[in-house]
């Protein structure tokens, strides 16, 4: 068994990155956190050592020059510098606690996890109001917080395909596709989605194809949100090792307002907090993830808030 998670092993890697996000505001939601914190009389942030991963947000002064896949070229840099910190943090025999802006950087995480893991089978749980499995091929936005999942499974999804993306933008998909090494890092149907109620049909195509299982609002619900993450973890049994994504906006629009793409039917922040503080005591956890907290679409720093005790708790959870 991989984990044996102590105080002093976490390392909290800083993304502060929005380029993938179709609102602004996202690289500012670390900080929200940070001052949820200090508004919660908390000592958190002092608990653990940082690191932090350089962004190339400035090129949002620059427009986009990719519609299907937009500043596709600072996300490959983005993507490769936080595999190469998730690596880094791994080799060290740290385990990776990723705070970021939008959720394309999660690819990055995987990626990391796979460079150092090379022979480990990884399943994913990926707790979104969103499958994250567009391709520049398939995706109604552009927005590349929607295609992390495809960048790792190595899919274009040309069965699905409306977009014509040009030549400049299909190379730097492939050259997102092979960070770290050559092919896919996950296997589809090692991934299991919880609360995801949004998805297109490329999407749902992607789901149906590789028998990937969803955890509704409503399983959830009836099921309890403790027996749903034995449950996802179950379905992963097969797998050597496991990392968690949470997207704050799996829960419901009331709770995540600050958030760039709520949607209605979504977790409570009870169900979020359980799900996650359950999932992370598997020994298999090999890294953690939390996303998309923008606080300029927020009021009086609640979503911040939220989120932040969600952390704070799944964090202790992990500690054991
Ligand atoms: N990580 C996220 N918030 N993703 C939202 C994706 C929304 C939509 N599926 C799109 O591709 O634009
Ligand atoms: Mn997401």
């Amino acid at each position: 068994m991989e984990k044996n998670i102590s105080e002093d092993r976490i390392r909290i890697i800083q993304v502060k990155s929005e380029i993938a996000a179709g609102t602004r505001g996202a690289s500012l939601g670390i900080d929200a956190l940070k001052i949820a914190s200090l508004d919660l009389n908390s000592d958190y942030f002092t608990r653990f050592d940082e690191e932090e991963v350089e962004t190339v947000n400035e090129i949002l002064f620059d427009g986009f020059e990719h519609p299907h896949a937009k500043f596709i070229d600072g996300v490959y840099t983005m993507e490769s510098r936080v595999s190469e910190m998730v690596k880094k943090v791994l080799d060290e025999d740290n385990f990776p606690l990723v705070l970021a802006g939008d959720h394309s950087t999660a690819a990055g995480t995987i990626m990391g996890i796979k460079n150092h893991y090379k022979n480990k089978r990884l399943g994913v749980i990926w707790i979104d109001a969103h499958a994250d499995l567009h391709t520049p091929y398939t995706t109604p936005s552009g927005n590349m917080h929607g295609m992390p999942l495809a960048m790792v499974g190595s899919l274009d999804n040309m069965d699905c395909r409306i977009n014509n993306p040009k030549k400049e933008t299909v190379e730097l998909w492939e050259k997102i596709k092979n960070i770290g090494f050559k092919g896919p890092k996950i296997d589809l149907s090692d991934i299991v989605f919880i609360s995801a109620r949004d998805l297109e049909e490329p999407e749902q195509f992607l789901l149906n194809k590789y028998s990937i299982k969803n955890f509704t609002t409503d399983e959830v619900r009836k099921l309890g949100a403790k027996e749903v993450a034995k449950q996802a973890l179950d379905r992963l049994d097969n797998c050597d090792i496991i990392y968690v994504s949470f997207d704050v906006d799996s829960m419901d629009s009331e709770i995540s307002v600050g958030t760039g793409t709520p949607v209605k039917n979504g977790l409570t922040a009870e169900e979020a907090k359980i799900l996650n503080c359950e999932l992370v005591k598997s020994p298999k956890l090999v890294g953690w993830e939390m996303v998309e907290v923008n606080p300029t679409l927020d009021t009086e720093n609640k979503m911040a808030e939220t989120a932040f005790e969600i952390l704070e708790e799944t964090t202790n959870s992990m500690l054991g």
